[in-house]
């Protein structure tokens, strides 16, 4: 199955709205079922994010769990992102690298996998938000936590002010805000000047994924009063 280019990728990417990062769902074995629901509810870029095990998946399991991600994805016409590893991210013919800012420098992360993947970065201040909107070779940041969240323990949560100051900027560079995002805190989100969030638990611990990735996308898209 050939992969998107980068103009395919990056048209992609500036209409995406709703980004899930999960883990493996290696104890529920559900990853596929669980994948198509969520993205049939509309996630529109799915990140394999799994740092459950207290260490990092073995290669085999993370590629493994990115062949059935590319799958459902490829069904959905969905962007498929791979965390903090340029390697992986080539070998899994990955649409997408994260990059936190302890992770690979991106122009490194560029050095191994050229031009077309598009790359995203975490920021954490209205100073590292500005830089990563006018890094080379950065393709979307993200901005957060919102809300301090179990799923990134330790991290201080710059709340909502870094979303305020992120939108004030006027950057034409698109950006998510992440960290402790559910449906009810949307209209927050979405106030504060965010028009695109990353979510985990709001899905991955939902009953129903699909209605959940279908109710936040509805949220993140419904007109706004002025
Ligand atoms: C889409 C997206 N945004 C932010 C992160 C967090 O990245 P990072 O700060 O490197 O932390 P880890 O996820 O690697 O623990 C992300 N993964 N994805
Ligand atoms: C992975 C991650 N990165 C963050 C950042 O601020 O960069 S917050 C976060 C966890 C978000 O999980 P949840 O939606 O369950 O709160
Ligand atoms: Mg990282």
């Amino acid at each position: 199955m050939p992969g998107l280019n980068g103009d395919q990728i990056r048209d992609r990417l500036s209409r995406a709205r709703l980004y899930l990062c999960t883990d493996a769902r290696l104890a529920r074995g559900d990853l596929a079922e669980f994948a198509r629901a969520a993205l049939a509810g509309g996630v529109d870029i799915i990140q394999l994010r799994d740092k459950t095990g207290g260490a990092p998946l073995e290669a085999s399991q993370e590629l493994a769990a990115l062949e059935v991600l590319a799958q459902a994805c490829a069904e959905h016409d969905a962007l498929l992102s791979v965390n903090d590893r340029a390697d992986v991210a080539l070998a899994a013919g990955a649409d997408v690298l994260h990059l936190g800012q302890d992770d690979l420098p991106v122009a490194v992360a560029r050095r191994v996998l050229g031009d077309e993947p598009v790359l995203g970065r975490s920021t954490h201040s209205p100073e590292q938000a500005l830089a990563a909107a006018a890094e080379p070779g950065v393709d979307y940041f993200c901005t957060g936590p919102c809300w301090p969240t179990p799923t990134k323990p330790g991290r201080e949560a710059p709340g909502l002010d870094l979303v305020r100051a992120v939108s004030r900027s006027g950057t034409d560079r698109p950006w998510f805000a992440i960290g402790g995002i559910d449906l009810a805190r949307v209209p927050e989100v979405l106030a504060a000047g965010a028009d695109r969030a990353v979510v985990v638990r709001a899905i991955t611990e939902a009953e129903d994924p699909r209605a959940a990735a279908a109710e936040l996308r509805q949220a993140l898209t419904a007109p706004r009063s002025a």
